[in-house]
């Protein structure tokens, strides 16, 4: 059962939980106006202390005003744990609005005038019906045919429990102090990934020009969105598909943006041991607990770039000690080996995005923009 009130907000529904708590609609009692309203379950305990800490954190991303971040209206503390409210986007995460395993996606949306960003005069979208696909044939069929597995859309669990990796309750190491160590053996299997019931699409789906179009243009404006914060000194550290909102006139939100930072210490690694972020979408430098930059966030808009081409990550493995060492110390197969009739000028920059050095990448979220112009 959802609270009844958080705050000054009066919940009217549950939107949705993930990794670090629940989201409700809620109206905001003093205005009336309806909000998304984040009711963090994990992070500090709430002293005096850390709630002011919030409070100050987030009276800072409150200043910022972007078209393509989501606003965050103001932070406090219900019943010890931490609140944010935000603007509501009626949309689909960018997951969702590209999902092709559900019967060719959501509707299509009507073509619509030209973004409030830049946009080069050849770029090109493609038309709005697409290509006749039938959209009951939903045979599965393996990789090798052309289309990918049940799991290839899903996210693991965030913020796992570092401990667990360390050979579980008998270990004494110094698992306190070590942020990362990828050589160490995990004691358990990463959460479950597959998500029941979801029909694997094929290669053509994925490529369907108007799929694409969506694609390049909801990435265009993450980069909008991504070159405005770092503009403002500030790293996103857990992007990923279900932290980008599309809303229903196709425009962009980047989502939970200043939570990490919140929940973590500099090295990514919150008070009682657990890394924040997503394994799958973590630069090396991430996972290695190093410092962080603008580029680490272009590593994981690389990787989502990856994934919504090719239907598969970079870095597929069945335990984070595995992902870490396949993130740190391999290539990821080449894109286009994995489909085909991929845009090549995309995959191109998706490979550039998740280089292992930094200085290898594109160095600024301008520069990726002006790649998927191109
Ligand atoms: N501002 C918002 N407006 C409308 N819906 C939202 C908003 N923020 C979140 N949601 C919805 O609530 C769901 C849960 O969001 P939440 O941020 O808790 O989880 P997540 O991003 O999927 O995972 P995690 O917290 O682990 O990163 C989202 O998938 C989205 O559908």
């Amino acid at each position: 059962m959802p609270p009844k009130a958080i705050g000054p907000y009066r919940v009217l529904e549950t939107l949705g939980s993930g990794g670090a708590g629940t989201v409700y609609r809620a109206l905001d009692r003093r205005s009336n106006d309806e909000v998304a309203l984040k009711l963090l379950s994990t992070g500090p305990s709430l002293d005096d202390r850390a709630a002011r800490r919030l409070v100050r954190e987030f009276e800072t991303l409150a200043d910022l005003s972007h078209p393509n971040v989501v606003k965050v209206f103001e932070a406090g503390v219900h019943e010890g744990w931490p609140y944010l409210a935000m603007e509501l986007i009626e949309g689909l995460t960018l997951r969702h609005y590209l999902d092709v395993s559900l019967g060719g996606g959501p509707p299509t949306p009507p073509p619509r005038g030209p973004l409030s960003i830049r946009r080069t005069e050849d770029d090109d979208f493609g038309s709005v019906d697409g290509p006749d696909e039938d959209p009951d044939d939903d045979s599965a069929v393996d990789d090798d045919d052309g289309t990918f597995g049940l799991n290839a859309f899903a996210e693991e669990a965030p913020s796992e429990d570092l401990a667990s990796f360390h050979g579980g309750a008998g270990d004494d190491s110094d698992s306190d102090d070590v942020p990362v160590d990828p050589r160490r053996e995990p004691a358990r299997k990463a959460s479950p990934t597959a998500r029941p019931g979801a029909t694997p699409p094929r290669m053509a789906d994925l490529n369907r020009p108007e799929r694409m179009g969506r694609l390049k243009d909801a990435l265009l404006q993450v980069c909008e969105a991504l070159a405005y914060i770092h503009g403002h000194g500030l790293v996103h550290r857990d992007l990923k598909p279900s932290n980008i909102m599309v809303d229903d006139d196709r425009q962009v939100r980047l989502m939970d943006f200043g939570l990490a930072k919140f929940l973590a210490d500099d090295a990514g690694i919150t008070a009682d041991g657990k890394l924040v972020g997503t394994y799958r979408y973590m630069a090396p430098e991430q996972i290695l607990g190093e410092p962080l930059d603008g580029r680490s966030d272009l590593y994981s808009l690389g990787v989502i770039l990856y994934e919504l081409m090719s239907g598969r990550p970079p870095f597929d493995a069945k335990t984070p000690h595995e992902l870490w060492r396949q993130v740190l110390e391999t290539e990821a197969p080449p894109l286009l080996a994995l489909n085909l009739h991929g845009d090549p000028q995309l995959a191109r920059v998706a490979h550039r995005l998740i280089r292992k050095e930094p200085d290898d990448r594109f160095q600024t979220a301008e520069e990726v923009y002006e790649a998927l112009s191109e």
